[in-house]
């Protein structure tokens, strides 16, 4: 972790944190695109880069941990992992505005909101004071060596097969070689055709706001959502709103794989809900438990193998500027 800093005139401090490894590396050409916009109109700023997986969180944190009436402006340039890094970090949400400019390969948070990727334009935006968009902050709890865990997320929450494509394409070699291509698509299109013909099915009892029971004979996955995209452009729930304190739940079950390459153009366009087995919920609480531990993912990160996890939702309790 290192710091560039240039700012220091006492204004709302304008902090940055940078994963230069998003997009297999053009992370920090993008970052300089950024900073040009900066110099131009000589704004202080201060830049912080990850070195490793894991520096976002703790520089958020730092960053974050701030006194009580002060205020911070935090703009994280990365991909929807990287963001999730930093929530997890995160202090005293109510003085922290959070901008965000994507940079990743995937970047389903961009897609929902409709922000583009061009970073002058963002970048300017932002400078302008952006727009204030209150949005729900997921939160997924497990039980692990009798202490409970906790990860939040700002995307979605998948148990099953979005999670275990996710893990593998974690750990792709071929994911660097064919970003560099501009071909990063097609590490998650085999990855994805690979666990679909491959991954075991698991039961599973699913409860939505502790009452009604789903029970589930051949789970492929269950994703609790906060946006409408997860997976580099799936749409698997097409009415999911950031602000309603609500996650939106797809369930997909006892499908005959020979019927998914059928389904997939139809998910892309969140036109899947009427195919036998594909089955959209909404609650506040979603309690999930599934008869094998299964690849749990929130916004691309594995938190591990896992066969209960419970999903809860914190009302619009994030400052999103846009
Ligand atoms: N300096 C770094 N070097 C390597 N990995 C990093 C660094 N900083 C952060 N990370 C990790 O890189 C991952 C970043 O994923 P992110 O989603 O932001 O970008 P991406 O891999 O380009 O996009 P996608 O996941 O959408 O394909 C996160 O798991 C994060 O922990």
């Amino acid at each position: 972790m290192y710091c560039e800093c240039e700012y220091g005139d006492g204004r709302l401090p304008l902090l940055f944190i940078v994963n230069p490894a998003a997009h297999s590396g053009e992370g920090y050409a993008l970052w300089k695109q950024a900073e040009a916009v900066l110099q131009e109109r000589s704004i202080p700023y201060e830049v912080y880069f990850s070195e490793k997986r894991g520096d976002v969180r703790q520089l958020a944190k730092r960053l974050t941990n701030v006194s009580e009436g002060a205020e911070r402006f935090l703009i994280v340039l990365g991909g929807d992992g990287t963001l999730n890094e930093a929530i997890q970090g995160m202090q005293h949400f109510e003085q922290v505005r959070l901008g965000y400019i994507p940079t990743g390969s995937s970047n389903d948070l961009a897609r929902d909101l409709k922000i583009g990727h061009d970073i002058r334009p963002l970048m300017k935006k932002l400078l302008d004071g952006g727009t204030e968009h209150r949005m729900d902050l997921g939160c997924v709890t497990w039980n692990a060596d009798g202490k409970t865990q906790k990860r939040h997320f700002l995307v979605s929450c998948g148990i099953g097969y979005d999670a275990a494509v996710c893990q593998e394409a974690l750990d792709s070699p071929m994911k660097d070689a064919l970003n560099k291509l501009g071909l990063g698509k097609l590490t998650y299109l085999g990855i994805g055709l690979k666990q679909m013909l491959t991954l075991q099915y698991c039961r599973a009892s699913i409860r939505l706001d502790g009452r009604e029971i789903i029970k589930a004979g051949k789970l492929l996955f269950a994703a609790g959502m906060i946006h409408r995209y997860e997976g580099g452009g799936f749409c698997f729930c097409p009415k999911a709103d950031d602000q309603d304190g609500l996650l939106d739940l797809c369930v997909v079950n006892n499908v005959p794989r020979w019927k998914f390459p059928i389904i997939i153009p139809f998910a892309l366009k969140g036109k899947h809900g009427g195919f036998k087995g594909v089955d959209q919920y909404r609650a506040s609480r979603i309690e999930i438990r599934t008869s094998t531990p299964c690849w749990v993912q929130t916004d691309g990160e594995i938190p591990g193998k896992l066969d209960r996890i419970e999903l809860t939702v914190e009302k619009q309790k994030l400052r999103f500027i846009i």
